[in-house]
């Protein structure tokens, strides 16, 4: 393999570019972004009096090997002293809310919040675990994950937890989203033990296995429950890139949008809007539409596929309160549908992580989420939607659901136009059916990125390494 072009410079492109510069199989590798930064969602405004704001993730889990595979990657950057760990037993991880008829009720948790009826639940949580066990075993081969849950635990979990839940993780509708390619270890559960439960208890499926490097093991040692960065995540994607640029084997271009690739009797023509290279393999790492959009025509099904799926745009609200304001301590709280379906949740950054607060005085910094699977419907069009209205629905929310009555000392409104991608019901067999195309046709084209294999950060990443390692026919 001489060389690779990596299409997107977000975590997904930035990952496959690393681990493709593992590898001595790989002469050039060439990283093409069209803004003028690398790391797409993972965005940090670092203010000069020392506060930190996420405007995308906020918290990266250890957890699995996915979790593994990423502090491996972090410690390999010598990121590893800027870590801000947060273990399971801090008040971050320990609470979290919902905001039900009108008021906050801590999520239930360990044995007593499951033996007792906790509001907003009408009976002890117990019950429909217990009855969970004996719930026969589903002979279709997907379902939404609203479907699943209703099915199996009742559905007071699924209107209100798993609602909340898929607002607070892709942005989604649990009656769209598929349970198979949206929460894997659910569906293997009931596929391989018959139940949730038993599925918990006694492991479901083959496990990935990654070698713990120093990192993960002090996170396993130490419990964390997930992870920051001293300096806001956005230093992960400039360590990545700093270290492609020391390798002396990585072209990076920002502000190098791909406008059309077509096969070549080598491999592909990368068209650029000044130029053209030429790449043996593309990896690409764009979001699926973006690629749809540049694909040849002979690519013409993978073109409709990917297509097919769809993303959503969020509203993120960062606020700066002076004070501590909080009436809670916790990690932020969860709106389901029923109660607010444009409001999808607030995060109290502060508490997990107070070092991004500004040095000097109290202050709470708090994000508000809106719109996802419900923008259009709540704001309209994205391009219609102002940061004035915007702000005063956040500020609204925040006075409404935390009694916070004073104004924010700052803020900062940005709408995320399609960020997260949506896992339809048959999201695997379109995945499957791309992969199939591509390997039938023989185009030296991998497809990576948050479009198709998990949108987490850690799966984006091992994702990446997954393409490469597919490409290379090699452990990297
Ligand atoms: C608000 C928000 C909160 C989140 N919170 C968390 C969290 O707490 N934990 C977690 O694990 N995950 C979280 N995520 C998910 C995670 O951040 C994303 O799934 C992940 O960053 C996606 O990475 P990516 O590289 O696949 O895509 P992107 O980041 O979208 O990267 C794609 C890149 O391609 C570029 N591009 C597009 N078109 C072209 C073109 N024609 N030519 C060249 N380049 C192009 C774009 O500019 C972009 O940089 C969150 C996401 C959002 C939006
Ligand atoms: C309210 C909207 C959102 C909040 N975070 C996200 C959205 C859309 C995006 C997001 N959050 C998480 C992930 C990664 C999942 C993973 O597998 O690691 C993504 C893409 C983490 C997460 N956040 C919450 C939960 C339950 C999870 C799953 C993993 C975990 O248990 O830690 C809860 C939560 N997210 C948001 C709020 C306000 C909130 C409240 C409790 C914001």
């Amino acid at each position: 393999m001489r060389t690779v072009a990596v299409l997107g410079g977000g975590i997904g492109g930035l990952a496959a570019s690393y681990y493709l510069c593992k590898s001595p199989q790989v002469t050039k590798v060439i990283l093409l972004e069209a803004s003028s930064r690398f790391g797409g969602w993972l965005w940090s405004t670092r203010r000069s009096d020392g506060a930190v704001f996420e405007h995308g993730p906020r918290g990266i889990r250890p957890a699995g090997a996915v979790g593994s595979n990423t502090l491996n990657m972090v410690d390999d950057l010598g990121l590893g002293e800027e870590i801000l760990p947060v273990s399971f037993s801090h008040i971050a991880s320990r609470n979290r809310y919902l905001y039900v008829n009108g008021q906050l009720h801590k999520m239930p948790s360990g044995i007593s919040g499951i033996v007792r009826t906790v509001p907003p639940f009408s009976r002890p949580l117990l019950l429909s675990i217990a009855a969970e066990i004996l719930v026969n075993k589903t002979k279709n081969d997907d379902e939404s994950v609203h479907s699943f849950v209703s099915r199996r635990l009742g559905k007071e979990l699924a209107d209100i937890a798993v609602d909340s839940l898929c607002r607070g993780v892709f942005a989604g509708d649990c009656r769209k989203l598929s349970v198979r390619s949206c929460f894997p270890v659910l569906y293997n559960a009931e596929q391989h033990r018959g139940s949730i439960v038993l599925g918990m208890l006694l492991g479901s499926g083959e496990a990935q296995v990654i070698t713990r490097g120093p990192l993960a093991k002090r996170s396993k040692k130490e419990s964390w429950a997930q992870w920051s960065l001293k300096r806001g995540m956005q230093s992960f994607p400039e360590a990545i890139a700093e270290y492609l640029q020391q390798s002396g084997r990585v072209q990076l271009h920002k502000e190098a949008v791909v406008k059309q690739i077509d096969p070549s009797a080598s491999g592909w023509q990368v068209h650029l809007e000044d130029g053209v290279i030429s790449a043996d393999h593309i990896i690409s790492a764009l979001p699926a539409k973006a690629l749809s959009s540049v694909l040849p025509r002979s690519c013409q099904p993978l073109t409709q596929q990917l297509q097919d799926i769809s993303s959503v745009t969020v509203a993120v609200v960062n606020l700066e309160y002076d004070g501590s304001i909080l009436p809670v301590m916790g990690f932020g709280h969860l709106v389901p549908s029923s109660e607010d379906r444009g409001l999808l949740g607030v995060v109290y950054d502060s508490v997990p992580f107070p070092q991004h607060n500004r040095p000097d005085g109290q202050t709470t910094r708090l994000t508000v989420m809106m719109g996802g699977a419900w923008f259009q419907e709540e704001f309209g069009v994205p391009e219609a939607a102002t940061a004035e209205h915007l702000l005063s629905r956040a500020t609204e929310a925040v006075r409404c659901h935390l009694g916070v009555t004073a104004a924010p000392r700052w803020s900062r409104v940005i709408l995320h136009r399609d960020c997260i991608p949506q896992y339809y019901e048959g999201h695997f067999q379109r995945v499957e059916s791309m992969r199939g195309f591509i390997k039938n046709n023989n185009l030296a084209l991998s497809l990576t990125g948050s479009c198709y294999d998990g949108v987490s950060v850690n799966d984006v990443i091992f994702s990446g390494r997954t393409a490469v390692e597919e490409l290379l026919g090699t452990v990297v």
